[in-house]
């Protein structure tokens, strides 16, 4: 038997990659509204609740009221917005971190933000292990590609062709903050710095480590080459998260990137082990948002995980 979906945001950036990677698939049948329809409620409301599963990809208040219009038992969610991350009853949708039996069995499942799904992946197992401590005031600077922020980043990246960086958030609070803090266990706010350029998609999430003032200070800083070795010891069973041992002098983002949905960690440190940088590179809309989704999706769905994923 096939399962329904509906995209909730199918217009959208984040919900036209999910279409796309679903199309074709025939464990699923798609519940599609028209363009004059969908943003009606009425139509809306009786989708969501037509479906086995829903995939919310609107704004965060849209989405809070996708989920209000739930009147049955049987409609699963997978929410790509901000609005359930750290929400009690919601499950974090990040299977290499939760766990893929969590998640399969979830019935509220909230995609992690993008820049969140580097930092976590590469700090979370570290923390966890005392390979390095909680209280520390880390840093995270993110470099994006412009579809990180929709429709709306988009048609001013592409209007305004003469913006080569853009630094932002900087009246700090950015709204991925608080997953970054809760999903890591760390007991003060990372120091998050993002900026975008121009290029459609891609991204750079960054964690710099002074790991000789973290020993100065008395706390647990082990060497770069033992955090390398237990992210390759964390992530050893996914297909979808790598670990990789080359150390390059320069990681690029190319404008010209092609969809992907996997996620490439390295760990970078001085000789004297002083200092590393740990790094992430992904796709935003792959493993930042798309690609995660239906990853989720196929787990909670029974299936493999990396079905209609592109690695
Ligand atoms: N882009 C990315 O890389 C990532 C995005 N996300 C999250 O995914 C969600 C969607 O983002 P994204 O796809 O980038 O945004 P877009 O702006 O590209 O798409 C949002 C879509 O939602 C539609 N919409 C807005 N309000 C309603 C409503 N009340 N009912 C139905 N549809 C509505 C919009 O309609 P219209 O077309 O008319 O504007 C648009 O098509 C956001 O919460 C975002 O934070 C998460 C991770 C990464
Ligand atoms: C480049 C850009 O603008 N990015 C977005 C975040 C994109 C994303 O991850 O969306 P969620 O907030 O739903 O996680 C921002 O910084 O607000």
């Amino acid at each position: 038997m096939t399962a329904s979906v509906f995209i909730d945001g199918a217009a959208g950036t984040t919900g036209l990659e999910i279409a796309e990677r679903l199309a074709g698939r025939s464990e699923f049948t798609m519940i599609a509204l028209d363009d004059e329809r969908r943003k009606d409620d009425a139509a809306r409301a009786e989708a969501i609740n037509d479906a086995d599963f829903i995939i919310l990809c609107l704004p965060d208040d849209a989405a809070r009221e996708a989920v209000a219009m739930i009147r049955n038992d049987r409609t699963r969610v997978i929410d790509a917005s901000t609005a359930h991350r750290t929400a009690i009853g919601w499950t974090y949708g990040f299977p290499e971190a939760v766990g893929r039996e969590t998640v399969a069995n979830a019935r509220r499942v909230s995609n992690p933000g993008c820049y969140p799904t580097g930092f976590i992946a590469l700090l979370r197992p570290l923390v966890a292990a005392g390979l390095l401590p909680a209280s520390w005031p880390y840093v995270c600077h993110a470099t994006s590609g412009y579809s990180g922020g929709g429709k709306a980043l988009i048609a001013r990246f592409e209007d305004d062709t003469d913006i080569a960086y853009r630094a932002y958030g900087l009246g700090m609070g950015h709204k991925h903050v608080p997953e970054m803090q809760v999903h890591t266990g760390l007991a003060l706010a990372p120091l998050f710095a993002p900026a975008v350029v121009a290029a459609h998609r891609g991204m750079i999430v960054e964690a710099p480590l002074h790991l000789e003032a973290m020993r100065a200070g008395g706390h647990q800083a082990a060497a770069p080459d033992v955090l390398r070795a237990a992210l390759v010891e964390c992530y050893a069973g996914s297909p979808i998260v790598r670990v990789e041992e080359d150390k390059p002098d320069e990681l690029l983002m190319r404008a010209s990137m092609e969809p992907n949905d996997a996620l490439v960690l390295r760990v970078f440190g001085a000789k004297d082990g002083s200092q590393a940088r740990l790094i992430a590179t992904l796709d935003n809309l792959g493993k930042g948002a798309s690609g995660a989704a239906v990853q989720n999706l196929n787990l909670m769905a029974g299936l493999d995980e990396t079905a209609g994923l592109r690695l």
